[in-house]
């Protein structure tokens, strides 16, 4: 077998394996950035590091740093609107800004980057069969085509606890003729709200969410969902979270969640 193709073996072995932990370790990185280091605490050792039997060697290592090109799902495409566009630009300045001595420093907020693969473990007391394993994506990301479902990007606030989501709905989300379906809506709303709680408290699960739809959603719209902290009390996390316009004056949902933080026992056991 030549060089090449022993490569390319190695690198399909190896990138489900890759993309996943490159995606839990940059979303961590970003996470962690925030209040703790939870998500790394409660996770064991080989879901941060997962079985390397087959990619154990610095060589494979070389290998999957060659492979490795995750997609950045919540970075500028070409199915932007001018919108999206906007509101990107405007969160994005601030995460990095400009001293009067020209130096560069950290702002208020950070984007998280999203990809489409995350846990290789789930529910069903063990590892999920290859399979599933190769083929499980992130819902919210698993359609390739750009502009055709969930375009969005998220950024947190570490000093005001908040988080705020850009979301253009694309057009295989329809609902209600030329709007967006409910349960699109709600599923975006649970990501937000997850994400958000997960980088306040670390892994957690949704026990609840209430939603109250105000107005309809136009399909291919580009909406704001604005995500703030209501408490914490123990193992419970409680945030809310509205969708408006772009302009924030008009309100089309609001919703609440609880999320409970789970150990990864929890996961496993099902
Ligand atoms: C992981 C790393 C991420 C890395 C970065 C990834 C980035 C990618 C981001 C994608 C973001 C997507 C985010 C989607 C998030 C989902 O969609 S999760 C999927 C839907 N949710 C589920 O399937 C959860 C199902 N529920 C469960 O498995 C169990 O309820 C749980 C969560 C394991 C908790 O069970 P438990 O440990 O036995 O806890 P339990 O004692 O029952 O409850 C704890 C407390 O919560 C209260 N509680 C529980 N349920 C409720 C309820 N429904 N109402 C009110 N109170 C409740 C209890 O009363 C209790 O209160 P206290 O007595 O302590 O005061």
């Amino acid at each position: 077998m030549s060089f090449y193709r022993r490569q390319q073996r190695r690198c399909q072995n190896a990138q489900g394996a890759q993309k996943m932990v490159g995606g839990m370790f940059q979303i961590g990185r970003e996470m962690s950035k925030g209040f703790n280091s939870s998500i790394r605490q409660q996770l064991p050792r080989q879901t941060l590091h997962p079985p390397w039997s087959s990619i154990n060697s610095v060589r494979t290592m070389a290998v999957l740093q060659w492979c490795s090109n995750p997609r950045d799902f919540s970075l500028p495409n070409s199915s932007w609107g001018s919108d999206m566009r906007r509101l990107y630009e405007h969160f994005n300045s601030q995460c990095e800004i400009e001293t009067e001595a020209g130096e560069k420093k950290w702002g208020p907020w950070r984007r998280l980057p999203s990809y489409n693969r995350s846990l290789k473990y789930a529910t069903g007391g063990g590892i999920l069969s290859k399979v599933i394993q190769s083929k499980a994506r992130l819902f919210t990301r698993s359609i390739k085509e750009k502009g055709a479902a969930f375009e969005y990007v998220m950024f947190v606030n570490k000093v005001e606890q908040k988080c705020v989501c850009v979301f253009q709905a694309g057009h295989l989300l329809e609902g209600p003729p030329g709007h967006v379906h409910g349960g699109a809506i709600a599923t975006i709303i649970d990501t937000v709200l997850g994400t958000h709680a997960t980088y306040l408290s670390g892994p957690v699960m949704t026990v609840n969410l209430s939603i109250n739809y105000r107005r309809p959603i136009p399909l291919g719209s580009t909406v704001l969902l604005t995500s703030s902290l209501d408490k914490k009390e123990g193992r419970k996390t409680f945030v809310s979270c509205q969708v408006t316009d772009t302009e924030g004056s008009k309100l089309h949902t609001e919703a609440t969640g609880l999320f409970v933080s789970v150990t990864v026992e929890n996961l496993l056991r099902g």
